[in-house]
């Protein structure tokens, strides 16, 4: 098997809310609204595996999904070549790509996923003691908590949007999603913030055949030959991963019929 690449394809250049778009970016679309969607505490945050991989099912419904993806698919989508540059993973697919700090973070506090990253993070068990009684969280524990797992004080989402639309034939092949360093501007505050991002966000707009995300976790002493992870994508489903340094290795299987669309950023975090 090829040696798995790392992807690029992620602007490094340093992006604020009040930062003019750069020449080489497309305009900002006209994002339809994100209504209707399900109340935040309709939703969860389930690990698929501690610590790397989550799922908010439903994330957003499947009413709105629709709207996006018939929106989506009036955007100059381009083909990504077969043939990649040298140290890219193979990734056959038609893309747009955008710099929109104001759809991140809509796309953040207009929905669940602030609320779900910051304080509906944990495991039931870390509200109970040894005894098992309950014990809340005090607001210094919970960011400590949030810290640890995002990998610093969680500020939103990369203005950095990019929509993948993958037909039958189509697919990622494996590769490692890299961290990248950005200076952060969140809309509630007046200071710009060293961030880096440090899980990737896919959003799955449809279902169809084939077009899983597989996740390949490394082999250990215990387990010398762990089984794949694969999610299917199902609509409105986001999925959370790690990334930089602790990726795991993971790829888009072909699609074999239908339309995967996918709207991927990547949490943002203190550096
Ligand atoms: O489309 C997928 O299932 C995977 C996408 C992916 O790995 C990426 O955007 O880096
Ligand atoms: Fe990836």
């Amino acid at each position: 098997m090829p040696k798995p690449k790392k992807t690029t394809g992620v602007d490094p250049k340093p992006q604020t809310r009040s930062a003019p778009p750069s020449s080489n970016s497309a305009p900002t679309p006209d994002w339809p609204p994100l209504r209707p969607l399900l109340p935040a505490t309709d939703l969860t945050l389930e690990p698929l595996v501690g610590d790397q991989i989550y799922l908010v099912r439903n994330f957003l419904t499947s009413n709105l999904c629709k709207t996006y993806a018939s929106f989506l698919a009036s955007l100059p989508l381009t083909t990504t070549p077969g043939k990649p540059k040298k140290d890219e993973a193979v990734r056959v697919n038609d893309r747009f790509q955008v710099q929109d700090a104001r759809f991140a973070e809509t796309l953040w506090s207009g929905t669940a996923l602030k609320e779900l990253i910051t304080t509906r993070f944990l495991d039931e068990d870390a509200y109970y003691n040894e005894e098992g009684e309950y014990e809340p969280l005090s607001t210094e524990q919970l960011a400590q908590s949030a810290k640890e797992l995002w990998g610093g004080e969680p500020l939103g989402l990369n203005p950095n949007i990019r929509i993948y639309r993958y037909s039958a034939g189509q697919f990622f092949a494996q590769h490692y999603d890299e961290s990248n360093s950005l200076t952060f501007l969140p809309q509630s505050m007046t200071k710009a913030f060293p961030a880096r991002t440090t899980w990737t966000l896919l959003i799955y707009l449809t279902t169809c055949s084939g077009g899983e995300t597989v996740f390949y976790p490394e082999p250990t002493r215990n387990d010398r030959n762990p089984e794949p992870i694969s999610v299917a994508p199902e609509v409105g489903m986001a999925l959370l991963h790690r990334h930089g340094d602790h990726c795991m290795l993971h790829e888009g299987k072909e699609v074999t019929s239908g339309e995967k669309w996918v709207l991927r950023s990547d949490l943002v975090v203190t550096r």
